[in-house]
């Protein structure tokens, strides 16, 4: 005898439709459908036989007992469950008394499986004891006893659970299950059969309903665009193939429900349109490929379930585990060909995140992205249907053409920069060009632009400590500069007293080398404290330890983010603390200690003078010492944007004893000087530094 209405687990899960909205992945909506018996067209008429030998044909179906909302059981609820001419013949306790069925029962009992009444030849809906229907507790757990008594096979439709398995009740025979979730994420079947679909050619209305789209009757008919009755609803169908086969098949009702056959294989919708293209088109939906194909573009396809709501943090999972993404794997000999692919995905953000998650897939350096036409003065156009439908094809056709590289991190065109690079042209940046000294002997040869690195040396009391607060003091009276002040060499007072004498031009004290000049009074002093205060930012290690770079920059960083430094001085070198690995050696340390200097400055645009003594001159014969002198490494210098060596005559038959030479030896940034050196007069009583007349 034949059941009419027995179904494989194969074929009731192609039937049953996994629903997705337009938009994110697989959300759970519900299909109105209504007329039953259409759909049991859709998976019966498979004659199966009743005396069910091997358990590998035991079949099961979703029970009407579920009684559930979710999407794999709401489709068929309301179908009649199907019944065995055999069960309906026999009286009940014929089949509830057998040994075996007791032996069975106290299986499924063990495994978990609440089937206390359950009878032979019928499906069940009941909780499953691995997800317990999760937070809703549904019934989703489909259990089928062979009419037999003697097996019994199961299955939880909840998505996230999937647990499946088969037992027989014969004493020595092992139950088998596993989670199908675990196990086999997608299911691949044969294929489909069109007839089984009972797909149609479309309707005048939905060919109305696509011109409407502008999408013609001549593209739907190329792509196979079907459709598919439930009762007295008609829904369109977006036939999946590959080779001219349907793999699959998504249905659209009016209201932009979607929802597909499930377990079927993941492609891409016009796969057969990219065979051999090396450039190629993806979008983010079938109204979109079919638009694509009206601006003259058959070199597209669509994805086949949408975008993700962001990108994910993750990394890029193993092929096995790509499951979101699963269609790019199996397209993958499609896809390899390419040399152009053009991401024409949504506008919005989950379509900004597709192409992100697809370009990581897809190889970033082939990949280009387009930009949508504005709609108004606010939004742009989401995709390639809307601007079929309001620009016409030939826009469209614009919008492909103009695509753009898709970008890769850390790879730049100068044409990224253009914004910036006028606004250099035409002096936005005023500092760029660098800042004057104050002394007009230095104009040419040095001035100071944000986000460079300045090391200064010279001999011990050449005066590198009194240049650098004289230049501070200059910069903060011509534009306003503040600056943060790591000299770890300056008592807090002492230095105060140092840049109150340059600020106020006047001595602090009225004793030895300020005896000739009024010293600055109480006044002077309260208005000093307050430019003192208003100026500088002290980066001082208050325990007796030494300050690591790090630290150091860690502060200036957050002196910059606070009070809006704009430079900072580090004076000197030798009294940081230049712990280092035991494996780098000096060079290495000091080059990666400027690395981290120079990339604060340009991370902040923060100037940095960095003060460094020069090595011990063995046979010194009072000149200037060179760069290369720096102790340490000759990194120093190689490193730098601009070298700077302060330096003093000692010798009255040399010169003036007042006279410094500024020497200027290295500028990186002809912009803002040269090579050369500078002669200043340095006023001993108040410590500033004149231009000599
Ligand atoms: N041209 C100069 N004539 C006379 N005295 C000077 C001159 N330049 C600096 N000095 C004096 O030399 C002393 C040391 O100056 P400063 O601390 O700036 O030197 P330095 O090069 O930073 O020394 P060090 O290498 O020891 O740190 C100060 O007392 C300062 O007044």
């Amino acid at each position: 005898m034949l059941l009419r209405h027995r179904t494989t687990l194969q074929h009731l899960l192609v039937a049953n439709p996994i629903i997705m909205a337009s938009k994110h992945f697989l959300p759970t909506l519900k299909p109105s459908f209504n007329n039953k018996f259409d759909k049991i067209n859709v998976f019966c008429n498979i004659p199966i036989n009743s005396n069910v030998k091997k358990i590998g044909s035991l079949s099961i179906k979703p029970s009407s007992g579920s009684g559930s909302d979710s999407l794999s059981f709401s489709t068929h609820a309301s179908i009649p469950r199907p019944v065995s001419d055999v069960y309906l013949e026999k009286p009940d306790d014929q089949l509830v008394d057998s040994p075996n069925l007791k032996l069975l029962k106290l299986k499924l009992e063990e495994i978990g499986i609440a089937c206390g009444s359950c009878k032979p030849g019928q499906t069940y809906g009941l909780l499953c004891p691995m997800c317990k229907g999760g937070d809703s507790g549904e019934k989703k757990l489909s259990l089928f006893i062979a009419e037999d008594g003697n097996e019994a096979a199961w299955s939880c439709f909840r998505a996230k659970c999937g647990w499946k398995g088969i037992t027989r009740g014969a004493a020595d025979a092992k139950s088998s299950y596993k989670m199908m979730s675990k196990v086999t994420r997608v299911k691949k079947v044969k294929g489909l059969i069109e007839r089984d679909l009972n797909l149609e050619p479309l309707c005048p209305d939905l060919v109305e309903y696509f011109s409407e789209r502008m999408i013609s009757e001549e593209t739907l008919r190329r792509n196979s665009v079907m459709q598919r009755r439930y009762g007295n609803q008609i829904v369109i169908a977006f036939t999946y193939r590959r080779k001219g086969d349907l793999i699959s098949c998504k249905y659209r009702d009016l209201a932009k429900k979607f929802w597909q056959e499930s377990d079927t294989e993941k492609i891409l919708y016009g796969l057969d349109d990219i065979e051999g293209a090396s450039d190629v088109i993806i979008v983010e939906g079938e109204m979109d490929k079919l638009a694509m194909e009206e601006a003259g573009f058959r070199n597209c396809v669509s994805v086949p379930d949408g975008a993700p709501p962001c990108v994910s943090a993750k990394g890029v999972p193993s092929q096995e585990e790509d499951v979101k993404y699963q269609y790019l794997w199996n397209c993958k000999e499609y896809l390899e060909k390419a040399s152009r692919i053009i991401l024409a995905t949504d506008g919005d953000e989950p379509g900004k995140a597709l192409a992100e998650e697809l370009a990581r897939r897809l190889g970033r350096e082939r990949c280009w992205r387009v930009t949508w036409p504005t709609k108004n003065e606010e939004e742009n156009f989401k995709d390639a249907n809307e601007v079929l439908m309001f620009m016409g094809p030939a826009v469209l056709r614009e919008v492909i053409e103009s695509a753009e590289l898709y970008p890769i991190k850390g790879l730049f065109n100068f044409r990224d920069y253009f914004g910036e690079i006028d606004a250099y042209y035409h002096q936005k940046f005023l500092a760029e060009l660098g800042v004057s000294t104050g002394w007009k002997a230095m104009d040419d040869l040095y001035n100071v632009v944000p986000g460079e690195l300045t090391i200064v040396t010279g001999v011990p009391n050449s005066g590198k400590s009194e240049w650098i607060d004289a230049l501070l003091v200059n910069l903060n009276e011509s534009v306003g500069w503040k600056f943060a002040l790591c000299s770890m060499e300056n008592r807090v007072r002492e230095h105060a007293r140092k840049l109150l004498e340059k600020r106020m031009k006047k001595p602090f004290f009225d004793v030895r080398y300020g005896k000739s000049v009024e010293r600055m009074t109480v006044e002077d002093l309260e208005v000093g404290k307050k430019w003192l205060s208003d100026t500088f930012h002290l980066i001082r290690c208050e325990n007796d330890c030494l300050p690591s770079i790090n630290w150091v920059l860690n502060l200036a960083k957050a002196a910059v983010l606070r009070h809006g430094v704009n430079g900072l001085v580090i004076d000197p070198y030798n009294e940081l603390d230049h712990q280092r690995p035991p494996n780098q050696t000096e060079t290495e340390y000091v080059s990666q200690m400027l690395t981290s200097i120079k990339r604060f400055a340009q991370h902040h645009s923060c100037h940095v003078w960095f003060v460094a003594h020069p090595k011990q001159l063995q046979q010194w014969t009072g000149k200037p010492p060179n760069l290369y002198d720096i102790s340490g490494s000759a990194h120093f210098i190689n490193k730098c944007d601009n070298g700077i060596v302060v330096h003093r005559n000692r010798d009255p038959e040399e010169g003036a004893m007042d006279q410094v030479q500024i020497c200027v030896r290295k500028v990186r940034n002809k912009v803002s000087g040269t090579i050369g050196d500078a002669i200043l007069r340095y006023d001993r009583v108040t410590g500033q530094y004149m231009d000599v007349k």
